[in-house]
Protein backbone atom coordinates (compact mmCIF):
# COMPACT_ATOMS: atom_id res chain seq x y z
CA UNK A 1 0.00 0.00 0.00
CA UNK A 2 1.46 3.33 -0.71
CA UNK A 3 0.87 6.47 0.88
CA UNK A 4 0.96 9.52 -0.35
CA UNK A 5 2.26 12.35 1.57
CA UNK A 6 0.43 15.86 1.58
CA UNK A 7 2.73 18.89 2.09
CA UNK A 8 0.29 21.40 3.81
CA UNK A 9 0.27 24.53 1.62
CA UNK A 10 2.51 26.92 3.14
CA UNK A 11 1.05 29.44 4.99
CA UNK A 12 0.73 33.03 3.25
CA UNK A 13 3.73 35.35 3.52
CA UNK A 14 2.61 38.59 5.82
CA UNK A 15 1.78 41.35 4.36
CA UNK A 16 3.86 44.52 5.39
CA UNK A 17 2.96 47.82 5.14
CA UNK A 18 4.57 49.39 2.99
CA UNK A 19 7.51 51.99 4.71
CA UNK A 20 6.49 55.12 4.67
CA UNK A 21 9.19 58.14 4.25
CA UNK A 22 6.78 60.95 5.52
CA UNK A 23 3.14 61.39 6.86
CA UNK A 24 0.55 64.24 7.19
CA UNK A 25 -2.53 64.06 9.67
CA UNK A 26 -5.22 66.96 9.83
CA UNK A 27 -2.94 69.17 8.42
CA UNK A 28 -4.01 72.68 7.92
CA UNK A 29 -2.13 76.19 7.38
CA UNK A 30 -3.95 79.72 7.58
CA UNK A 31 -2.41 82.60 6.64
CA UNK A 32 -3.13 85.95 7.18
CA UNK A 33 -6.48 87.02 9.54
CA UNK A 34 -9.86 88.42 9.75
CA UNK A 35 -10.87 89.91 5.99
CA UNK A 36 -7.66 88.58 5.06
CA UNK A 37 -7.29 84.61 6.36
CA UNK A 38 -6.77 82.52 3.86
CA UNK A 39 -6.87 78.68 4.20
CA UNK A 40 -4.29 77.46 2.20
CA UNK A 41 -4.31 73.53 3.98
CA UNK A 42 -7.66 72.58 5.57
CA UNK A 43 -7.13 68.82 6.73
CA UNK A 44 -4.56 66.84 4.34
CA UNK A 45 -3.88 63.29 5.96
CA UNK A 46 -1.12 62.29 3.24
CA UNK A 47 0.99 59.15 3.38
CA UNK A 48 4.08 58.94 1.21
CA UNK A 49 5.07 55.67 0.52
CA UNK A 50 9.37 55.28 0.73
CA UNK A 51 10.66 54.64 -2.65
CA UNK A 52 7.96 55.66 -4.44
CA UNK A 53 8.08 58.87 -6.74
CA UNK A 54 4.99 61.14 -5.83
CA UNK A 55 3.87 64.33 -8.03
CA UNK A 56 1.72 66.59 -6.13
CA UNK A 57 -0.65 68.44 -8.77
CA UNK A 58 -3.57 70.97 -8.80
CA UNK A 59 -4.62 74.64 -10.06
CA UNK A 60 -2.69 77.79 -8.86
CA UNK A 61 -3.50 78.65 -5.14
CA UNK A 62 -4.87 75.28 -3.81
CA UNK A 63 -1.42 74.60 -1.53
CA UNK A 64 1.01 72.64 -3.44
CA UNK A 65 3.73 74.67 -2.21
CA UNK A 66 2.32 75.14 1.14
CA UNK A 67 1.55 71.30 1.28
CA UNK A 68 5.65 70.41 0.40
CA UNK A 69 6.64 73.12 2.62
CA UNK A 70 4.89 71.93 5.84
CA UNK A 71 6.31 68.54 5.06
CA UNK A 72 9.76 69.48 3.90
CA UNK A 73 10.13 71.42 7.72
CA UNK A 74 9.94 75.01 5.63
CA UNK A 75 6.79 75.87 7.14
CA UNK A 76 5.07 75.81 10.27
CA UNK A 77 1.00 74.01 9.99
CA UNK A 78 -1.14 75.82 11.96
CA UNK A 79 -3.12 72.79 12.55
CA UNK A 80 -2.42 68.80 12.23
CA UNK A 81 0.99 66.82 12.67
CA UNK A 82 3.72 65.83 9.92
CA UNK A 83 6.17 63.27 10.59
CA UNK A 84 9.33 62.73 8.27
CA UNK A 85 11.12 59.54 8.20
CA UNK A 86 9.46 58.73 11.49
CA UNK A 87 10.44 61.87 13.37
CA UNK A 88 7.46 64.07 14.79
CA UNK A 89 7.64 67.74 13.36
CA UNK A 90 5.62 69.74 15.41
CA UNK A 91 7.44 70.46 18.70
CA UNK A 92 10.87 70.62 17.41
CA UNK A 93 12.93 74.08 18.25
CA UNK A 94 13.91 75.34 14.76
CA UNK A 95 17.75 74.78 15.69
CA UNK A 96 16.68 70.77 15.63
CA UNK A 97 14.38 71.25 12.53
CA UNK A 98 17.34 72.42 10.74
CA UNK A 99 19.66 69.68 11.50
CA UNK A 100 16.50 67.05 11.02
CA UNK A 101 16.65 69.01 7.27
CA UNK A 102 19.95 68.86 6.77
CA UNK A 103 20.39 65.27 7.56
CA UNK A 104 17.23 63.44 6.02
CA UNK A 105 15.56 65.98 3.72
CA UNK A 106 17.34 66.84 0.15
CA UNK A 107 15.35 70.00 -2.03
CA UNK A 108 15.69 70.44 -5.46
CA UNK A 109 14.32 73.75 -6.45
CA UNK A 110 12.65 75.79 -9.70
CA UNK A 111 15.90 78.58 -10.12
CA UNK A 112 18.24 75.52 -9.08
CA UNK A 113 20.10 77.89 -6.31
CA UNK A 114 23.63 76.79 -6.87
CA UNK A 115 25.68 78.90 -5.41
CA UNK A 116 27.60 81.06 -7.75
CA UNK A 117 31.21 81.11 -6.58
CA UNK A 118 31.32 77.31 -5.94
CA UNK A 119 32.09 74.68 -8.65
CA UNK A 120 29.88 72.23 -9.24
CA UNK A 121 31.60 69.75 -7.11
CA UNK A 122 31.69 72.03 -4.21
CA UNK A 123 27.85 72.71 -4.69
CA UNK A 124 27.07 68.93 -4.63
CA UNK A 125 28.89 68.49 -1.34
CA UNK A 126 28.10 71.45 0.04
CA UNK A 127 25.12 70.39 2.39
CA UNK A 128 26.93 67.02 3.64
CA UNK A 129 29.67 69.02 4.70
CA UNK A 130 27.55 71.33 6.51
CA UNK A 131 26.04 68.21 8.38
CA UNK A 132 29.59 67.26 8.89
CA UNK A 133 29.41 64.17 7.26
CA UNK A 134 32.44 62.40 5.70
CA UNK A 135 33.39 62.36 1.79
CA UNK A 136 34.75 59.30 2.02
CA UNK A 137 32.26 57.31 3.30
CA UNK A 138 29.58 58.99 0.22
CA UNK A 139 32.56 59.21 -2.32
CA UNK A 140 31.19 55.48 -4.14
CA UNK A 141 27.76 57.29 -4.02
CA UNK A 142 28.77 60.57 -5.21
CA UNK A 143 31.00 58.97 -8.36
CA UNK A 144 27.66 56.96 -9.35
CA UNK A 145 25.19 59.84 -9.22
CA UNK A 146 27.46 62.08 -11.07
CA UNK A 147 27.84 59.68 -13.72
CA UNK A 148 24.39 58.77 -14.20
CA UNK A 149 23.86 62.27 -13.91
CA UNK A 150 26.23 62.46 -16.76
CA UNK A 151 28.41 65.52 -14.67
CA UNK A 152 31.16 63.99 -14.18
CA UNK A 153 33.47 66.17 -16.58
CA UNK A 154 31.46 69.54 -15.23
CA UNK A 155 32.59 69.19 -11.92
CA UNK A 156 35.10 72.01 -11.69
CA UNK A 157 32.69 73.93 -13.75
CA UNK A 158 30.84 76.91 -11.75
CA UNK A 159 27.52 77.18 -11.91
CA UNK A 160 27.49 80.20 -14.81
CA UNK A 161 29.49 77.95 -16.96
CA UNK A 162 26.98 75.42 -17.00
CA UNK A 163 23.60 75.36 -19.49
CA UNK A 164 20.35 75.15 -17.23
CA UNK A 165 19.81 71.68 -17.68
CA UNK A 166 23.20 71.33 -16.31
CA UNK A 167 22.73 73.17 -13.19
CA UNK A 168 19.70 71.36 -12.24
CA UNK A 169 21.59 68.16 -12.54
CA UNK A 170 24.24 69.48 -10.02
CA UNK A 171 21.10 70.60 -7.85
CA UNK A 172 20.01 67.06 -7.84
CA UNK A 173 23.40 65.45 -7.41
CA UNK A 174 23.62 67.79 -4.37
CA UNK A 175 20.21 66.91 -2.78
CA UNK A 176 20.86 62.94 -3.40
CA UNK A 177 24.42 62.49 -2.36
CA UNK A 178 24.18 62.20 1.29
CA UNK A 179 21.22 59.50 0.39
CA UNK A 180 18.21 61.82 2.57
CA UNK A 181 15.10 60.03 3.45
CA UNK A 182 13.06 61.98 0.95
CA UNK A 183 13.73 64.60 -1.94
CA UNK A 184 11.61 67.68 -1.91
CA UNK A 185 11.44 69.04 -5.57
CA UNK A 186 9.19 71.94 -6.40
CA UNK A 187 8.95 72.79 -10.16
CA UNK A 188 12.29 71.15 -11.35
CA UNK A 189 11.63 71.59 -14.53
CA UNK A 190 9.97 75.28 -14.32
CA UNK A 191 13.21 77.04 -16.11
CA UNK A 192 14.44 74.20 -18.78
CA UNK A 193 13.43 73.48 -22.50
CA UNK A 194 11.56 70.00 -22.93
CA UNK A 195 14.83 68.40 -23.86
CA UNK A 196 16.52 69.17 -20.63
CA UNK A 197 13.14 68.68 -18.93
CA UNK A 198 12.89 65.40 -19.80
CA UNK A 199 16.25 64.07 -18.76
CA UNK A 200 16.08 66.11 -15.31
CA UNK A 201 12.68 63.74 -15.15
CA UNK A 202 14.41 60.58 -16.26
CA UNK A 203 16.95 60.89 -13.62
CA UNK A 204 14.53 61.81 -10.73
CA UNK A 205 12.69 59.24 -11.77
CA UNK A 206 15.98 56.87 -12.27
CA UNK A 207 17.01 57.73 -8.73
CA UNK A 208 13.81 55.96 -7.10
CA UNK A 209 14.39 52.98 -9.42
CA UNK A 210 18.00 52.22 -9.10
CA UNK A 211 18.83 54.45 -5.66
CA UNK A 212 15.17 53.61 -3.50
CA UNK A 213 15.33 57.20 -3.20
CA UNK A 214 11.75 58.83 -2.68
CA UNK A 215 11.22 62.03 -4.37
CA UNK A 216 8.39 64.24 -4.13
CA UNK A 217 7.78 67.18 -6.76
CA UNK A 218 5.38 69.63 -6.85
CA UNK A 219 4.20 70.35 -10.61
CA UNK A 220 2.05 71.91 -12.78
CA UNK A 221 2.78 69.54 -16.19
CA UNK A 222 1.21 66.73 -17.39
CA UNK A 223 4.41 65.65 -18.81
CA UNK A 224 5.87 65.84 -15.67
CA UNK A 225 3.42 64.29 -13.82
CA UNK A 226 3.69 61.48 -16.37
CA UNK A 227 7.32 60.45 -15.09
CA UNK A 228 5.78 60.08 -11.05
CA UNK A 229 4.48 56.29 -10.10
CA UNK A 230 1.63 58.24 -7.73
CA UNK A 231 -0.09 61.45 -8.48
CA UNK A 232 -1.97 63.45 -5.34
CA UNK A 233 -4.42 66.30 -6.58
CA UNK A 234 -5.11 69.07 -4.42
CA UNK A 235 -8.11 71.89 -5.06
CA UNK A 236 -8.58 74.41 -2.67
CA UNK A 237 -6.80 73.29 -0.07
CA UNK A 238 -7.97 69.38 -0.02
CA UNK A 239 -7.06 66.57 -1.94
CA UNK A 240 -9.19 65.59 -4.57
CA UNK A 241 -7.31 62.48 -5.97
CA UNK A 242 -4.89 60.42 -5.34
CA UNK A 243 -3.92 58.12 -7.98
CA UNK A 244 -1.45 55.00 -8.11
CA UNK A 245 -0.07 55.14 -11.28
CA UNK A 246 -2.45 56.67 -13.50
CA UNK A 247 -3.05 57.05 -17.21
CA UNK A 248 -2.82 60.03 -18.79
CA UNK A 249 -6.63 60.34 -18.96
CA UNK A 250 -6.49 59.24 -15.39
CA UNK A 251 -4.72 62.05 -14.68
CA UNK A 252 -6.73 64.79 -17.06
CA UNK A 253 -10.28 63.56 -15.62
CA UNK A 254 -8.68 64.00 -11.90
CA UNK A 255 -7.27 67.77 -13.19
CA UNK A 256 -10.59 68.60 -14.95
CA UNK A 257 -13.27 67.09 -13.41
CA UNK A 258 -15.63 69.47 -14.67
CA UNK A 259 -14.29 67.59 -18.16
CA UNK A 260 -14.52 63.88 -17.34
N1 LIG B 1 3.03 83.64 2.85
C1 LIG B 1 1.74 83.72 2.47
N2 LIG B 1 0.95 84.73 2.91
C2 LIG B 1 -0.34 84.81 2.56
N3 LIG B 1 -0.97 83.93 1.76
C3 LIG B 1 -0.25 82.91 1.28
C4 LIG B 1 1.15 82.74 1.59
N4 LIG B 1 1.60 81.63 0.97
C5 LIG B 1 0.55 81.12 0.29
N5 LIG B 1 -0.55 81.86 0.48
C6 LIG B 1 -1.89 81.61 -0.08
O1 LIG B 1 -2.23 80.26 0.20
C7 LIG B 1 -2.89 79.67 -0.92
C8 LIG B 1 -2.11 78.45 -1.39
O2 LIG B 1 -0.87 78.90 -1.91
P1 LIG B 1 0.23 77.91 -2.52
O3 LIG B 1 1.39 78.74 -2.91
O4 LIG B 1 0.46 76.79 -1.58
O5 LIG B 1 -0.54 77.36 -3.81
P2 LIG B 1 0.08 76.59 -5.06
O6 LIG B 1 -0.91 75.51 -5.40
O7 LIG B 1 1.47 76.16 -4.79
O8 LIG B 1 0.04 77.73 -6.15
P3 LIG B 1 0.97 77.96 -7.44
O9 LIG B 1 0.72 76.79 -8.34
O10 LIG B 1 0.44 79.23 -8.04
O11 LIG B 1 2.39 78.07 -6.99
C9 LIG B 1 -3.01 80.77 -1.97
O12 LIG B 1 -4.27 81.38 -1.85
C10 LIG B 1 -1.91 81.74 -1.60
O13 LIG B 1 -2.22 83.05 -2.02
Amino acid sequence: MSSTQTTPPPAPAPRSAPALAATARGLARTYGRGDTLVHALRGVDLDLPAGRFTAIMGPSGSGKSTLMHCLAGLDQPTGGTVSVAGQALDGLSDDALTRFRRDNVGFVFQAFNLLPMLSAEQNIWLPTELAGRSRTDLRDRFERIVTTLGIADRLSHRPAELSGGQQQRVAIARALVGGPAIVFADEPTGNLDSTASAEVLSFLRGSVRELGQTVVMVTHELEAAAYADDVVVLADGRITHRLVEPTAADLVAALNPAAA
